[in-house]
């Protein structure tokens, strides 16, 4: 039986992970440890079977004695404790949320509806780690992986709109507070019908300019605004979150040597868990656009095309129905002016599932089964 050490199972994407293996009955047959790295020697989560301790999250000794770790805590850790382990003799398995290993040579990007056969060569040849993609990359390649699979894609251009969740829990509550804030400065006015809307826009507009607006994760208000940079600055222009957009996602589709070219532009928007994109690409032919939606749709169990009409995109297409699902939904899809080789889509997706923990819990169902 697998001894799978869990690391950072209390945080966000963490506690994600736990819910989806409690769903999945993903507990039977490991024998599971949890660790941490603050509470040592307290109780671990009910998982609805014994468990030891908390172990110590940076004890080398104790991490050695597991087949698989399977980490969410993020990459301060994995940079303080995966060299140090493997330099330790360690032969096991590790699994990753983060984006430290994600470009080292000796790891593979997981996304097992996209790039199993990847994953499988990997294991056969002695693969090891095993890291989770950027949020974006996997949301675009659940929805676009049709046109991928059939090599269709010369080029994409994607304008992202991602969730305060990205950011971190706390983000998450300063959205709120932020968007709690703003009701907050013009509720006396929002009550009497007749007040003016110029005069609440003023209001709304000096609140949030105000040094006392609730702005400490961000830095800068995102409720009622959004934030057009996420993560740090490149030299050549780009936001990290840009740049990962076409490595990554040339290295999921193994593609290193003769790559697509994706770019963009990331943008933080006020949404809680679901990251939206919208995507202009430029097909390596001109394919009727019946065939891309069956392309899209046949892909995968999770891709759901959604007709280019006004009713079913707004009621298919949103964070709000797609939130705390599995679904990805992909519609906007139309051919644009500039010819019948360019397409335009829109996609969305919760970017802790899909995004996050659901690759990693396949990646570990995954090892399971070997
Ligand atoms: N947020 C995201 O969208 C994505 C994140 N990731 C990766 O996953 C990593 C973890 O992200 P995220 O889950 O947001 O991180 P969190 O900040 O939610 O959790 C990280 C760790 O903080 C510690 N912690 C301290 N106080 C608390 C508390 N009150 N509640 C819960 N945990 C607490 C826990 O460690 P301990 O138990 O040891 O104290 C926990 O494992 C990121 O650094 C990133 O590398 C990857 C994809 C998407
Ligand atoms: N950067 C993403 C979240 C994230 O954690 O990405 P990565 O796993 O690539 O660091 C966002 O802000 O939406």
């Amino acid at each position: 039986m697998l001894k799978v050490g869990f690391v950072g199972w209390r945080g966000m994407v963490g506690s994600v992970l736990m819910e989806r293996m409690a769903q999945e009955g993903d507990f039977t047959g490991i024998e599971p440890v949890f660790f941490t790295t603050s509470q040592v020697g307290q109780q671990g989560p009910d998982i609805g079977q014994p468990i030891p301790a908390l172990k110590d999250a940076s004890d080398i000794n104790e991490l050695a004695e597991m087949d698989v770790v399977l980490t969410c805590q993020g990459g301060d850790y994995t940079k303080s404790v995966y060299g140090p382990l493997r330099d330790s003799g360690w032969k096991g398995y590790w699994i990753d949320a983060a984006s430290s290993l994600r470009m080292d040579a000796q790891s593979v990007i997981v996304l097992d509806p996209v790039n199993r056969a990847l994953i499988d060569r990997a294991l056969d040849a002695g693969g090891k780690t095993f890291v989770g993609g950027n949020c974006t990359v996997s949301l675009m390649l659940m929805a676009l992986g049709g046109l991928f699979e059939a090599d269709a894609v010369e080029w994409l251009t994607s304008q992202t709109y991602q969730a305060a969740s990205g950011a971190g829990a706390q983000n998450m509550r300063e959205l709120l507070n932020q968007m709690g804030a703003l009701n907050g400065a013009v509720c006396a006015e929002l009550a009497t019908p007749s007040s003016a809307i110029l005069e609440i826009d003023r209001k709304v507009t000096e609140a949030m300019r105000s040094a006392e607006f609730p702005a400490a994760n961000f830095g800068v208000p995102l409720a009622g605004s959004l934030i057009p940079w996420i993560d740090s600055e490149l030299d050549n222009g780009q936001s990290r979150e840009e740049w990962k957009g076409q490595v990554e996602t040339n290295k999921i589709l193994g593609r290193d040597a003769n790559p697509v070219a994706v770019d963009g532009n990331c943008v933080r928007i006020g949404s809680m868990r679901c990251h939206s994109q919208a995507f202009t690409i430029k097909l390596k032919r001109d394919l009727p656009l019946a065939d891309i939606e069956a392309m899209l749709a046949a892909h995968n169990a999770w891709v759901k095309v959604i007709p280019n009409h006004r009713e079913e995109t707004i009621a298919g297409l949103t964070p709000t129905v797609t939130t705390g699902t599995l679904s990805v939904p992909v519609g906007r899809l139309r051919k644009l002016s500039m010819g019948p080789q360019y397409l335009s889509a829109f996609t969305v997706g919760d970017q802790l599932l899909w995004g996050a923990a659901e690759p990693l819990r396949r990646m570990l169902s995954i090892l399971r089964e070997l």
